[in-house]
């Protein structure tokens, strides 16, 4: 069975305190984008030995394409495989083949892993017919990341806590373009929340994204900007150039690197953008 993951950007993003357990609380819009990588889960034939140096634990076959995967690239931490042997401790699941075409990049604010490994989850559900509901497929996602359990439902939520807790939010921005431009680096998460200094929000998030978009360039913050743009003037330059291009607002999103414009026209796709990877759509 075959799935296409996509990305989400981040629409504000307020880090309001450090919490005991070490990660932060927040409060942000996540938005679905349709980047997608492709997933394609089938059971594995009964002749499949474990031989071969992809198979983890006699149950999973996992190859990949495209992209390469930084960090530890053995099968065993692709948060797909962590997704099925997290549902195997529950479940009577065969054992699988997994095929994962990596196009969303990666280190970049997208979400694209645990947007894999939502899709996982979703897919051996209806797969293996294992009548997990929504809100039972989110708590099996929020072990594996804190933006994971978005990905279950992948509808525009205000997301609370560490991310992983949802309200609903009247956010439609169909009709308007997007551009979406990834310089080429890859910033971790947990490098960027490293540097960051949460603080009480004055106005919070949800309150700003009732006006209209023409005013959220004024208003509308990702406060991951205020540690990275220092670091990484590039960041900031992006986010003036897609300004430059018209758009209406534009943002880093999530922890970086990539940068996004909301446009009310087809974005030209501006001379500086072309070294960098980029990619635009209806929304
Ligand atoms: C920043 C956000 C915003 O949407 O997205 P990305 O930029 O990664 O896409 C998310 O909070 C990322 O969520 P996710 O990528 O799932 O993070 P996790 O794997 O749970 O955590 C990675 C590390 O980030 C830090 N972390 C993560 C979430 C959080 N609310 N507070 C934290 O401090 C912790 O140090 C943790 O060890
Ligand atoms: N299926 C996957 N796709 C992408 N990254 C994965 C996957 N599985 C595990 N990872 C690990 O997650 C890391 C990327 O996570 P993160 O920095 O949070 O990215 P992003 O900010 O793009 O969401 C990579 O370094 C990689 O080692």
């Amino acid at each position: 069975m075959l799935s296409f993951p996509s990305c989400k950007i981040n629409i504000g993003l307020q880090l309001t305190d450090r919490r005991a357990d070490g990660f932060h609380n927040l409060l942000s819009a996540f938005y679905p984008v349709g980047w997608t990588d492709v997933l394609e889960i089938i059971p594995a034939p009964l002749t499949e030995q474990s031989a071969d140096e992809n198979v983890d634990s006699d149950l999973v076959t996992f190859t990949t394409s495209g992209l390469p995967i930084p960090g530890d690239p053995a099968p065993a931490r692709n948060l797909c495989v962590r997704a099925y042997h997290r549902l195997k401790a529950d479940f009577d699941l065969p054992p699988v083949q997994m095929h994962l075409h990596k196009v969303v990049p990666i280190g970049a604010g997208l979400g694209g892993g645990s947007a894999d490994a939502a899709a996982t989850i979703n897919l051996l559900n209806v797969q293996f017919g294992l009548g997990m509901t929504v809100a039972q497929r989110e708590d099996y996602a929020r072990e594996l990341g804190s933006d994971c359990a978005f990905f279950i439902q992948n509808k525009p939520q205000y997301c609370i806590e560490k991310g992983d807790i949802f309200e609903p939010i009247d956010l439609d921005l169909k009709g308007l373009y997007i551009l979406l431009v990834y310089p080429n680096l890859a910033i971790s998460t947990a490098e960027a929340y490293a540097g960051v200094t949460p603080r009480q929000p004055i106005t919070p998030l949800r309150t700003l994204l009732e006006a209209p978009i023409e005013q959220w360039r004024g208003t509308v913050h990702n406060d991951f900007e205020d540690s990275l743009f220092p670091k990484y003037p590039l960041l900031a330059e992006i986010k003036a150039q897609l300004y430059d291009a018209g758009a209406l607002y534009a943002s880093l999103s999530g922890s970086g690197s990539t940068l996004y414009g909301i446009f009310s026209a087809p974005p030209n796709s501006p001379p500086p953008f072309s070294r960098y990877t980029v990619w635009e759509s209806k929304l």
